[in-house]
């Protein structure tokens, strides 16, 4: 697989929040992308799968195995998101609907991409829900998002991002909105996850540890726009750019720390 985004830029209300974006995700890749907040990396991950707000304006190309997707129609883009290129966003609770069961949630992309029956769908909701590691699926599986943990939330939305198989996970701060022991856990789900099944994955955060942890080579954005990219172990031994500098700086003081000598 390959996605391939070229010269993105994305506006709204005229003014440019994503400006000239060039990333490439091949097969069993891990990009991790890092800014600060507000430097358009939701937006380009929302861009690369048709999902940006109403009224906003995109430019540029985003291929997908070589197909176009900027101005496709959202019904041929709904075929490609689920199936395709699955997508997991920071907050679990905004991503499902509160008024139907997990599992119910969990199958919708088997339904839709797939047309599988109910006894085939339940047969692989469980399986799902068993490889992200929710306790005692049986039972969670009728359950409402409300009745959840924070994390078993965030587990129920990465199930639903991946039953289908998708080549490419996109993964947008996923572990921000939990704590930190819960973060652990997921973070090594993700980890499993992207091992055992060959997926690709676009791990999104602002937090420079975190993406060192789940990506090779990074891209690094500030206002719209990519300021350095590079070898994760080389961003964090050597960032180039103050803004690389800072986001490396700021993950120390949060406890993390490379070897000091070698932070600029
Ligand atoms: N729906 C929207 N309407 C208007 N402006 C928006 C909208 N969504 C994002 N923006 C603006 O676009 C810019 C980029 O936002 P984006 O969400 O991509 O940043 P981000 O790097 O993902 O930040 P964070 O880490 O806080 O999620 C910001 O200035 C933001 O205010």
């Amino acid at each position: 697989m390959t996605l391939q985004i070229t010269d993105l830029t994305v506006r709204i209300g005229g003014v440019p929040v994503v400006d000239g974006v060039d990333l490439r995700v091949g097969d069993a890749q891990r990009l991790g992308i890092i800014g600060e907040s507000g430097s358009g990396k939701t937006l380009t991950a929302l861009a690369s799968v048709g999902l940006l707000p109403l009224g906003a304006q995109v430019g540029g190309s985003i291929r997908w195995n070589g197909r176009e997707l900027a101005g496709l129609h959202d019904r041929d883009l709904a075929r490609i998101r689920g199936r395709d290129i699955g997508v997991v966003f920071q907050e679990p609770a905004t991503a499902l609907d509160p008024i139907r069961t997990v599992g119910a949630q969990i199958g919708d992309s088997l339904r839709l991409h797939y047309g599988l029956g109910r006894r085939e769908v339940r047969r692989r909701v469980l399986r799902a829900a068993e490889q992200v590691r929710l306790p005692d699926p049986e039972r969670l599986l009728r359950r409402y998002p409300h009745e959840l943990s924070g994390g078993q939330r965030q587990r129920v939305a990465i199930a639903q991002a991946v039953i289908a198989r998708p080549a490419l996970l996109i993964a947008d701060e996923p572990t921000t909105a939990l704590d930190v022991t819960v973060q652990a856990g997921v973070l090594d789900l993700f980890d499993d996850l992207v091992a055992d099944t060959g997926m690709s994955l676009v791990f999104i955060s602002h937090d420079i540890s975190l993406v060192a942890r789940m990506a090779r080579d990074v891209l690094v954005m500030s206002h719209g726009r990519v300021v350095e990219a590079g070898p994760a172990d080389r961003l964090l031994s050597a960032p180039d750019h103050p803004v690389t500098q800072g986001l490396v700086r700021a993950a120390r003081a949060t406890g993390w720390c490379p070897r000091e000598e070698e932070v600029a």
